[in-house]
Parts: C-alpha cells; structure tokens; sequence
C-alpha cells in the first residue's frame, strides 16, 4: 500500500433517507485533515459483488443544488439504485473540485463564466485536469471487506484506478443523468478530453 496513505475508521452509524436505512462508516485521513464517508446497506462484506459508487465531493452539485454539473443527480440515482437492490456502498470521497478544493473550484469557474472550459480554466490556475488520488481508498475497501464490485460511473479512469488497487470491477454501470442548458458544456468536456463515456 502507498505509504502515504493515513486512512483509519472511525465509528458507524445508521443514516435513514427517503429511499432507505444506510450505516454511515466515517474514517479519517490526518496526514491530509480529511473527513471521508462510506454508506452501505445490506452485508457488503459477504464476498459477493457489491453495487458501488465512488462519488467526490461537490459541495455546490451536492448540497446547493447547482446546475453548473450533474452531481447530486448522480449522487441521488446512486444511493436510490443501491436502496432498490437493498445492498451496496456509496464512497463519499472529500475531493471537492477534482482535488483543487473549493475555493480554486470557485476560481475554476470564474474563468469558466468568462469561456474556458472544466479543463483550461484548470490548466489557467496551474492543476492537471484531474487531482483526485484514489489510494485513500484501499483501507476503506480492505475495513468493509469489499473485493469486488459493479461500478456506477461514465469515467474509465476511475475503473483503471480500482483495478490497480486491487479491487476487481466487474461491470461498469453507466450513471447519466439529464443535463440542462447550464451543464451541457460541461458534460461535452467530460466527454471530449476526460474520456468520459455518454450515450447521445
Ligand atoms: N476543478 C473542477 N472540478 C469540478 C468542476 N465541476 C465539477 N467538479 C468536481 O468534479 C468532481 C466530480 O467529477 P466528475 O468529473 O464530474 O465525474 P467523475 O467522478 O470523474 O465521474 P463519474 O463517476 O462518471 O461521476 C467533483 O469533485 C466536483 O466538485 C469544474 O468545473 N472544475
Ligand atoms: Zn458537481
């Protein structure tokens, strides 16, 4: 495992929703001050696959409702998918902004306002494209017993990133949701320079 990864558990809890009782799983990350959670249902560590979600933080798509992105559709459609098969885990990574954080993210878009796209107004403030560091997530696999998994994503990089954690995907589940006049350009990005995978 990277040596630099510090991610411990912490305690779990029951989070009741509207589409269901989840057990909360909190770890922490103290090498970088990070917070994460994982929501499960169901006995996840029974060594069959587990219907998965690896979700980074956006705290204006999740929380605010922002339409500049189709985050908290994708964080709904996940959590609901896994409460009708009524097992499965949702990782939420504390990784706002691809990994630049929240304000370079209001930056990021403040450029965007003025015509760069998710990429250049990225590249504008000195970050790669993609910061996220996914190895956090091998002790939160390894505590929850989970070796193998269905994933919910458009991104073949987040399913590259598993496998070479170790984690075996055995399929991955497409996770579109509707776009509107606001992120439609966005969306297109994700497509043509992240590699994202879109149905028309
Ligand atoms: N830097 C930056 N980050 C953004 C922007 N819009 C959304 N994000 C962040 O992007 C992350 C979500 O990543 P996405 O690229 O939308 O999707 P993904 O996680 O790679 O792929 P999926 O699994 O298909 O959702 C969240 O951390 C958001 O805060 C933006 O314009 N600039
Ligand atoms: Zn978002």
């Amino acid at each position: 495992m990277d040596q630099r990864v510090t991610v411990r558990y912490v305690e779990s809890s029951r989070l009741p929703t509207d589409w269901g009782v989840f057990t909360m799983h909190g770890f922490e990350d103290p090498a970088a001050s990070k917070e994460h959670l994982v929501l499960t249902m169901g006995d996840v560590g029974d060594g069959a696959p587990v219907l998965a979600r690896v979700h980074s933080e956006c705290l204006t798509g999740d929380a605010l409702f922002s339409l500049r992105c189709d985050c908290g559709n994708q964080l709904e459609a996940a959590l609901k998918a896994i409460a009708e098969t009524g097992r499965g885990a949702l990782f939420y990574l504390r990784q706002e902004g691809r990994g630049i954080g929240l304000l370079n993210k209001i930056r990021a878009y403040r450029l965007q306002d003025e015509g760069a796209d998710t990429v250049e107004a990225n590249e504008q403030l000195g970050f790669g494209p993609d910061m996220r560091d996914y190895t956090i997530l091998g002790p939160m696999f390894a505590h929850l017993a989970i070796t193998s998994i269905n994933l919910m994503t458009n991104n073949p990089r987040k399913v590259m990133a598993l496998e070479e954690l170790g984690i075996e995907v055995l399929h991955r589940v497409p996770l579109q949701t509707d776009s509107n006049p606001h992120n439609e350009k966005y969306l297109r990005t994700k497509g043509a320079k992240l590699g994202h995978m879109f149905d028309e």
